[in-house]
């Protein structure tokens, strides 16, 4: 099992807009963009932090998971994404190690990654996400 690097922590906003001055005009921290990933009903804006960064989650309706999130727990810390290789066989020995997967096989998440998220009853409490770059894609 070899997992990379913390790629991002997820944050569960209500409004990308107003959650971003604390970051870049009182942090000083650097936009790297937003997008929207239409499967995950959600707006993503990721901010670089070090060779990390953190992603704001907006939810764009109510079937988004942030939507209902942000419903019962409110805005905050919502993932754990972990930078791994070969996302499929990591998946696959979670899956015989008996961890319990929300996704047996990666789906498309921000810039055509790879992504898969393992459920937090396995996990002592934490959304964790797999993700793989596209090859050619710098992992930082
Ligand atoms: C764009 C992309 C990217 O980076 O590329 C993304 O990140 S997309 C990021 C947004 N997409 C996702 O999160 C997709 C994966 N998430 C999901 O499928 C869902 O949110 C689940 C994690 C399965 C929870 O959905 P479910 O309908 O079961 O909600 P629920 O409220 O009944 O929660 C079931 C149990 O999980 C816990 N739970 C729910 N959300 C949690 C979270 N974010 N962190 C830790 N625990 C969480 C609840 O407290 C509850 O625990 P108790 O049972 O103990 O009360
Ligand atoms: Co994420």
């Amino acid at each position: 099992m070899m997992v990379k690097k913390v790629d991002h922590i997820g944050i569960a906003v209500r409004s990308i807009e107003k959650a971003l001055p604390f970051y870049i005009e009182t942090l000083n921290l650097t936009l790297e963009g937003i997008e929207e990933v239409s499967s995950q009903h959600v707006r993503v804006a990721f901010i670089k932090v070090g060779d990390t960064k953190i992603e704001l989650l907006e939810p764009t309706s109510e079937e988004s998971s942030v939507a209902k999130f942000i419903d019962k727990r409110g805005e905050g810390l919502h993932h754990v994404a972990l930078a791994v290789n070969n996302i499929e066989e990591r998946l696959e020995e979670l899956k015989n190690k008996g961890i319990a997967l929300i996704d047996e096989k990666p789906r498309v998440g921000a810039a055509q990654a790879n992504i898969a998220f393992l459920h937090p009853k396995s996990t002592s409490g934490v959304l964790y996400e797999f993700c793989e770059k596209q090859r050619g894609e710098k992992s930082d």
